[in-house]
């Protein structure tokens, strides 16, 4: 969206592992992925406007958890000197900067991929402010720079997830399909997870078969996979494990399951009104869980 007084608009939806299979591990101590990644309509917002320079402000509710980190490690912030730097945009010589806002309401460090979809979103959200496609092809190798999540963010279209995350290919069409997201209010660091992984290795498991229809139809092709890492991350948040089983037990959940590295969860539902059910449900139960309800992006 640009309003007239040439601010750009742009939301960084959260990331989904609807299923994430661990397959090995390399010999720099990356692992080799097999996911099918989705986007929630549950967002952050990155806004920018021209200025001199490049300024980020962050507010909104979870803006807090990221204050005490400099601002120049900010994605938002390194996204955009990288995308300033491709374009030869030099500031310093009087070309036009940005004042960007990062209005943050994923909760950080939560395996729903808040940073890399904010760091996306500022670069489609500056590509447009200086006049250029958010679909050009020079925003994907800067991506990639930024974070193995950050191109499959540039999109924000369902997505398979391969290799260490580098290799993104096209998922089959979505259903309609409802979710609810809960966090426990703990945050939990990828490479703790990875780190904590024990146990053998997973095969490939992309669909091969009859279109997804029905959210039903999603919730049972996905109930044969899982999220290799829900071990590891209950380890070390056992309020991980209470998530599940709440989502669970909520009316018409059709599966549950640990999103990435954690300690985010979702819920599937068949339609809107029983996922708002299940978060009003839920809010009421766990006034300390982050749970909001919302639908899988097309
Ligand atoms: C696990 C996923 O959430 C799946 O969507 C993402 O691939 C994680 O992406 P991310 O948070 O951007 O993680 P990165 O910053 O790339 O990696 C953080 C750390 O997690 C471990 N890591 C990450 C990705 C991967 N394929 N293998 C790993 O072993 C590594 O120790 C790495 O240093
Ligand atoms: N804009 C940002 N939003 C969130 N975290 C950021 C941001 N910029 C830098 N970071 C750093 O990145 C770390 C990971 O944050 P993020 O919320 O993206 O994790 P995540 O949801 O677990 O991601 P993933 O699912 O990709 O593993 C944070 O602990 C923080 O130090």
């Amino acid at each position: 969206m640009t309003v007239p007084d040439q601010t750009v608009v742009e939301s960084a939806p959260a990331k989904l592992n609807l299923y994430l299979h661990v397959l090995g591990r390399r010999a720099d101590g990356y692992h080799e992925l097999d996911s099918l990644i989705a986007f929630a309509d549950i967002h952050d917002t990155v806004t920018a406007r021209p200025a001199d320079g490049l300024t980020l402000t962050l507010d909104g509710p979870f803006a807090v958890a990221l204050e005490g980190e400099p601002s120049d490690d900010n994605l938002v912030s390194r996204a955009a000197v990288l995308l300033a730097e491709a374009l030869d945009r030099d500031m310093a010589r009087g070309g036009a900067g940005a004042a960007i806002t990062l209005t943050k309401r994923l909760p950080v460090a939560s395996g729903i991929g808040g940073g890399s979809a904010d760091a996306a979103a500022c670069l489609r959200a500056l590509a447009r402010l200086w006049g250029i496609s958010p679909a050009d092809p020079r925003l994907f190798p800067l991506a990639a720079r930024l974070g193995a999540d950050v191109p499959v963010c540039l999109t924000s279209t369902a997505a398979y997830f391969g290799g260490i995350g580098d290799i993104i290919d096209p998922a089959p069409r979505l259903p309609p399909c409802a979710v609810v997201l809960v966090n426990p209010g703990t945050p939990l660091s990828t490479p703790s997870v990875f780190k904590a992984r024990s146990g053998g290795f997973s095969t490939a498991a992309r669909f091969d078969g009859a279109p997804l229809a029905t959210a039903a139809d999603l919730a049972a092709a996905l109930a044969g996979r899982g999220n290799d890492l829900t071990a590891a991350a209950t380890a070390l948040v056992p309020g991980i494990g209470d998530v599940l089983d709440a989502l669970a037990g909520t009316p018409g959940c059709l599966l549950a399951r640990l999103s990435g590295s954690g300690a985010t969860c979702f819920g599937l539902y068949g339609d809107d009104a029983e996922a708002t059910t299940a978060a009003a449900g839920l809010t009421v139960r766990h006034p300390g869980w982050w749970i909001r309800a919302g639908r899988l992006l097309a």
